[in-house]
C-alpha cells in the first residue's frame, strides 16, 4: 500500500506558481530521491507532504487516509520530517536534543527529560549511532560543527522511529564520510521497510542510493519519476538542469557529475 501519497499539488508562494500539479508517492521499502533545480518547488512538496503547509490545490494520503484526517500526535508518531537546514538554537546536551524527538512517544512525561522508559531510551541510543553521534553525547549543541550539527538534527528524527522518513538535503554540508553513512543509512533504514524521501542535490548519491528518482522541473511539475539508471540515460535531467553530465560506472554503480552547463560552448568557460 502506498503509504505517502501528494496527488496534483498546487501551490503558490510570494504571489508565484510553484507547484502546478506536481506528484509523488512512497511505499514502505522505496527510498525516494527528490531532485531537481533551485526553487522547483522540492521543500515545498516536502512540507505539505509533512501537513505543515497547505495547499492551493491536491490532496495529501497517507496510508489512502487524508493526512488532515489523521491527529497530530498519529502524525508526529508516524511522519519523521527534517527541515532543510533544520538547526538547534538552545544550549542542550546532544543526548537532551535527541530525547526531543521521542516526544511523540511521551505519554504524560513529567517533563521531557525525565520518565523516558526502556524503549525511549533504546530508540535514543540507536539514532545516535546509527548517525555517528554517541561520542558526541554530552557536548553542548551549539558548539558543533554545521555537519555535526546535521547529524544530530537527523539523529533526533530518528529517534522517533517514524514509518515515514521527510529528509530535505541531510546530505549538505557533510564531509565525504559522513554523506556516504547518511545515504547507507537512509537506503538501509527503506530496505527494512521505512518508506524515505530524500531531497538531494549531488546526483550521484541519488542513482547509488535510491530506488526511484522523481525529477521536478523548474516549472513546478514532476518531468520524470522512475528507477534511476532509465531515467538518467533517458538525458531528463540533463535537459532540466540545463548541463551536460560526466557520467560513468564503478563496481556496477552509476554515477553522474555535473560538467559542463549546456548555455556553455562545449570547450567550457574561456580560460
Ligand atoms: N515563504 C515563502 N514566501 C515566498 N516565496 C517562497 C517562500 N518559500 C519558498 N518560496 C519560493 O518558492 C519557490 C520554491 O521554493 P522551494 O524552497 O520549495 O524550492 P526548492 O526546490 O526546495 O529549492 P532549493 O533546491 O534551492 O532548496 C522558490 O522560488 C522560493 O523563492
Amino acid at each position: 500500500m502506498t503509504r505517502l501519497a501528494a496527488l496534483d499539488i498546487h501551490m503558490r508562494r510570494g504571489g508565484r506558481p510553484v507547484l502546478t500539479g506536481a506528484g509523488l508517492s512512497v511505499t514502505g521499502g522505496e527510498c525516494v530521491g527528490l531532485i531537481g533545480p533551485n526553487g522547483a518547488g522540492k521543500s515545498t512538496l516536502l512540507s505539505i507532504m509533512a501537513g505543515l503547509a497547505t495547499p492551493d490545490g491536491g490532496s495529501v494520503l497517507m496510508d489512502d487516509q487524508p493526512l488532515g484526517s489523521w491527529t497530530r500526535a498519529q502524525r508526529a508518531r508516524r511522519l519523521g520530517f527534517l527541515e532543510q537546514g533544520a538547526d538547534c538554537h538552545w544550549p542542550l546536551s546532544v543526548e537532551r536534543v535527541v530525547t526531543l524527538g521521542r516526544l511523540p512517544h511521551a505519554n504524560g512525561w513529567a517533563g521531557p527529560w525525565s520518565g523516558e522508559t526502556a524503549a525511549d531510551r533504546a530508540a535514543i541510543a540507536r539514532a545516535m549511532e546509527r548517525c555517528d553521534v554517541t561520542a558526541l553525547s554530552g557536548r553542548n549543541v551549539l558548539k558543533l560543527s554545521g555537519g555535526e550539527r546535521a547529524r544530530v538534527m537527523l539523529a533526533r528524527v530518528l529517534a522517533g522511529e517514524p514509518d515515514i522518513l521527510l529528509a530535505d538535503e541531510p546530505a549538505a554540508g557533510l564531509d565525504p564520510y559522513h554523506q556516504l553513512q547518511v545515504m547507507e543509512l537512509l537506503a538501509a533504514l527503506a530496505r527494512g521497510g521505512m518508506a524515505v524521501i530524500v531531497v538531494l542535490h549531488d546526483l550521484s548519491l541519488a542513482l547509488r542510493h535510491c530506488t526511484r528518482l522523481c525529477l521536478l522541473s523548474a516549472d513546478g511539475r514532476v518531468a520524470a519519476d522512475g528507477p534511476p539508471v532509465p531515467l538518467l540515460n533517458g538525458g531528463i535531467i540533463e535537459q532540466v538542469y540545463g548541463v551536460e553530465l560526466l557520467r560513468g560506472g564503478h563496481q556496477g554503480m552509476p554515477y553522474a557529475l555535473p560538467w559542463r552547463r549546456l548555455d556553455m560552448p562545449a570547450g567550457g568557460p574561456a580560460p
